[in-house]
């Protein structure tokens, strides 16, 4: 017997790219609502009471009225937005993240999946700060570059229509939203400078954290830091540490697939150290990492339908 799902939010960036990963899978069926009706919350609240599983594409705060619609103890979700990333009863979709996190993930009845960028931050300090390695007061900061899909169908309507910008920095007053989510899931006790930029590139992410190893209590070597990684994401097909030394990354290297690679770069004889993560924002940014939280909550092989 197949699990019914439904995307509310489906007709989005986000929705379209779960819709597509899920295609032809015969374990699960997708609860379609008519087109002219997608944004009535009547037929929402049908195919939410529904749907055993349902994932939200939504902005914020439809993503809110969503739950607020579901009345049917039986449905659990997965929401892709902002809405309940620091919410109380809500687990962080972030399988890899922590130890346990995967069987907490598999019995969660609300899981809120991680944005685009706290996922190559959070992979890349987490361990660190877990492991002790860079204190939890340190100051630490990102920056980081997302292709246009990032800002959903009107970025992209943007952008497609010669709007954009070759390279745009933004979040210039370092309040995005994402900040809290950073800190709180990397468990800091202040919130990292982040400062995010768009390309004009459709999509694809590079996330970059600075680290002065020279002046850490420890004083690691670039090897130490980034063996604590490899140790964090062993067995893992989704994180993969990479031990290449390219002379440069590209935004594209993990576009169009849901995998996220993380590096670690640096110079012992200068104490410093680049830590690098490459994902794509629409695959392990978004809807790779939807899926893989559907697919484990639902007890499925965790990487079922993920373009690896
Ligand atoms: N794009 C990305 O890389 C990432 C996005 N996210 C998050 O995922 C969510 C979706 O983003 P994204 O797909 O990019 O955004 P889009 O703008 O591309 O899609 C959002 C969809 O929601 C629909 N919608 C809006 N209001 C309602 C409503 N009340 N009821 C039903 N449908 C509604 C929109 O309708 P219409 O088509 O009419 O506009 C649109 O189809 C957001 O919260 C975003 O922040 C998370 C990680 C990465
Ligand atoms: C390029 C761009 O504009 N990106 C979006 C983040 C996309 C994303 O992951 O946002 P969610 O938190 O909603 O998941 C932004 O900075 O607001």
């Amino acid at each position: 017997m197949s699990i019914p799902v439904f995307i509310d939010g489906a007709a989005g960036t986000t929705g379209l790219e779960i819709r597509e990963r899920l295609t032809g899978r015969d374990d699960l069926s997708l609860i379609e609502i008519d087109a002219t009706r997608r944004k009535d919350p009547a037929a929402r609240a049908e195919a939410l009471n529904a749907a055993d599983f349902v994932i939200l594409c939504l902005p914020d705060d439809a993503a809110r009225e969503a739950v607020r619609l579901i009345t049917n103890p039986q449905t659990r979700v997965i929401d892709a937005s902002t809405a309940h990333r620091t919410a109380d009863g809500w687990l962080f979709g972030f399988p890899e993240l922590e130890p346990g996190q995967q069987a907490a993930i598999a019995a969660a009845p609300r899981v809120s999946n991680p944005g685009c960028y706290p996922t190559g931050f959070l992979a890349l300090v987490r361990p660190l700060v877990r492991a002790g390695l860079v204190p939890h007061d340190w100051p630490l900061s990102v920056s980081a570059t997302s292709g246009y899909s990032g800002g959903g169908k009107a970025m992209i309507a943007e952008f497609e229509s010669g709007g954009g910008s070759a390279f745009r920095p933004y979040a210039l007053d370092l309040a995005h939203k994402h900040v809290s989510e950073m800190q709180r899931h990397a468990r800091l006790a202040h919130p990292p400078i982040f400062a995010p930029a768009v390309a004009n590139t459709y999509r694809g992410m590079v996330v970059e954290v600075p680290l002065p190893l020279h002046v850490l209590p420890r004083r690691p070597v670039v090897e130490a830091v980034r063996e604590v990684l490899l140790a964090a994401y062993e067995g893992s097909q989704v994180v993969r540490v990479a031990d290449d030394m390219p002379p440069v990354v590209r935004i594209e290297d993990d576009a169009g697939s849901d995998r996220l690679t993380l590096r670690v770069r640096g110079n012992d004889a200068a104490g410093q150290a680049l830590l690098i993560a490459t994902l794509d924002n629409l695959g392990k940014g978004a809807a790779g990492a939807a899926v893989q939280n559907l697919n484990i909550m639902a007890g499925l092989d965790p990487y079922a339908g993920l373009r690896l």
